[in-house]
């Protein structure tokens, strides 16, 4: 018996979203995705490779460097900058010791003296010092951008998927100042020991609109669809060349009253280092998440309260990261 599971392309498929098809058909094979298991593939995405890779080789740069180097960029009270291994614990049910990965956050960029810096999580970001590592901020920057565009994108398109009136999710106040957070990972070589409590990255599911997620090809991605069922079954979700991994957050299961799913995911360490570079795409701090009208019935009424989008994410924050002080 293998010891993981490949998906079958019902369960995540991937999604060709090049130009010249019908959005409505695209949307629905989003649709199908997003009810089935809320992870899906997309290809004929548009992003430059070389940019990818790019990203991937100032990843690797950044966290050869010296622990000392790297602790001069720890994350800030805006949780932007670096956080070591074992910093973050994303199941505290399970795990013994935190994720055996450390990360660098970089977000939506707000100078000091602009009025939306006093809101959490806002402001500068921490960038390493461009004598070290030169190319590191504008290839962030860079691939930030890019990434805003394809959520943005999809962010449509899930729109058009739920049925919601055009350009629901463009209105002001929802995405147009969005809390989007670049993370990229790295986890050592040391074996995930589930029945020890050791992972790459405790089960959990991501917090917001949706994430992109690219990976090197070293696999450990595993979900989980049914997080009740008295034995979990974790399903492989390997690196597919050329396409980003997305998945809904619990936002967006808020908002679509559990229609559309925030799928349980892990990362099992095999003892081979990985690299991996989720990008978190986020509505507005301020933004309301509550059931949406289309999404409810007498008979299957709102199963969430209304929640302001960055009061979510802190309270997620206060409760994972150790080195979190907002
Ligand atoms: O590294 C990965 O493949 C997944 C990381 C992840 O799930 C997360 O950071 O939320
Ligand atoms: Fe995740």
């Amino acid at each position: 018996m293998p010891s993981f599971q490949a998906p079958s392309p019902s369960e995540v498929p991937v999604i060709s979203l090049s130009g010249g098809q019908d959005q409505s058909r695209i949307a629905a094979a989003i649709k199908e995705a997003c009810v089935k298991s809320g992870f899906f593939y997309v290809a004929d995405h548009g992003v430059d490779e070389g940019l990818v890779q790019a990203t991937f080789e100032q990843c690797r740069l950044f966290f050869s460097l010296p622990e000392a180097e790297k602790m001069k960029y720890l994350q800030d009270s805006n949780n932007r900058g670096y956080t070591p291994f074992e910093e973050e614990t994303l199941d505290v049910t399970r795990q013994k010791k935190g994720d055996t990965k450390e990360g660098y956050y970089i977000g939506r960029e707000v100078p000091l003296d602009h009025p939306d810096a006093s809101t959490p999580l806002c402001g500068p970001n921490v960038w390493p010092d461009p004598d070290v590592l030169p190319l590191w901020r504008p290839t962030m920057e860079r691939y930030m951008a890019a990434m805003t565009a394809l959520a943005l994108r999809l962010t449509r398109l899930i729109g058009l998927a739920l049925g919601l009136p055009d350009g629901f999710f463009d209105r002001p106040g929802m995405f147009d100042k969005p809390s989007v957070f670049l993370r990229p990972l790295h986890y050592n070589a040391e074996p995930s020991a589930p029945e020890d409590g050791i992972f790459g990255a405790g089960a959990h599911s991501d917090y917001g609109m949706l994430t992109l997620l690219k990976t090197d090809d070293v696999p450990g991605l595993q979900i989980c669809l049914e997080k009740d069922a008295k034995v979990q079954q974790w399903i492989d979700v390997p690196p597919v060349p050329g396409a980003f991994i997305v998945n809904l957050g619990d936002m967006l299961e808020r908002w679509s009253n559990d229609r559309f799913r925030s799928t349980l995911h892990r990362v099992i360490g095999r003892g081979q280092e990985r690299y991996s570079i989720p990008f978190f795409f986020e509505p507005n701090f301020d933004c309301l998440v509550e059931c949406l009208p289309q999404c409810y019935s007498d008979d299957d009424p709102p199963k969430y309260a209304p929640i302001k989008a960055g009061h979510y994410l802190l309270d997620k924050y206060g409760m994972t990261h150790a080195g979190y002080k907002g």
